[in-house]
């Protein structure tokens, strides 16, 4: 039985991450109600708000069939708003808090790098990403209102750092400095992370043309369905209208 790549479609950018896929000739599937997530053998969560998606999924009762997805050991990538439903902790949340999915041993702040005004572009040594065979050193990430990660568990691997002025520095509700108890160096926030199956960045690699992190993901995912029957979706034929607007979306360079 072969298996696709499931997109939470609630809102944000699943559109560019289904493009994404697509440039890889791998077929994203939109994912919208709990039923659906039998019909994938792993999903993207992508970047926009994480209140209002969290918001919708309540409505559509999606927590519980997520929650159940991570706990099998499926893979899922988290982008940005992603990323904050992965973690089992988050700061900064709207008052009454809002429903994560948790999996990652982390602790996030929703908004680290401040409103919108604040985002920006940056290159990041990603080392996973970088190919053996050349090209690019670097990634350039795209950190939208994003967030941060500032504390993980041992069992977190971390892909990639930022550096940020230490006057950034957070202290925990006990007001422990944060990042020097876990021996992050005191000027760097985690921006992508990997425990197990489930893999998170805060910025959006589905905004770029740069499909490194979705080969890094689809790689994840065919080797977490290596022995089983699942495997990925290569898609076939010609475009349909709907996947050729989605292939011709504007991306940012
Ligand atoms: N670009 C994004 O996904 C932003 C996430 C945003 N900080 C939130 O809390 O939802």
């Amino acid at each position: 039985m072969n298996m696709a790549v499931g997109v939470l479609a609630l809102q944000g950018s699943f559109n560019e991450h289904i493009a994404a896929l697509r440039r890889l000739g791998v077929k994203g599937v939109e994912i919208r109600k709990p039923e659906e997530l039998d019909n994938v053998s792993s999903l993207i969560i992508p970047g926009g708000e994480s209140t209002t998606m969290a918001k919708l999924a309540e409505l559509h009762n999606l927590f519980p069939a997520l929650r159940e997805f991570v706990k099998l050991g499926k893979p899922v990538w988290g982008t940005c708003a992603g990323l904050i439903f992965l973690a089992n902790k988050a700061y900064g949340q709207k008052t009454g808090g809002q429903e994560l999915i948790g999996g990652i041993d982390c602790t996030v702040h929703r908004n680290y790098f401040g409103s919108q005004l604040q985002s920006f572009e940056a290159e990041l040594s990603v080392p996973v990403v970088v190919s053996k065979e050349g090209g690019p050193e670097t990634f350039r990430g795209i950190f939208i209102r994003a967030p941060a990660v500032l504390e993980v568990g041992p069992e977190v691997e971390v892909l990639a750092e930022y550096p940020v002025p230490s006057t950034n520095v957070l202290y925990s509700s006990s007001g422990v400095q944060i990042q020097e108890e876990n021996g992050v160096p005191e000027n760097k926030v985690i921006v992508a992370l990997k425990q197990g199956n489930l893999l998170a960045t805060a910025f959006h690699p589905e905004l770029t043309a740069d499909t490194r992190w979705h080969s890094y993901f689809l790689k994840m995912a065919s080797e977490a369905g290596e022995g089983t029957s699942s495997s990925i979706v290569p898609v076939s034929g010609n475009l349909s209208y709907e996947e050729k607007q989605r292939i011709d979306l504007p991306i940012y360079q």
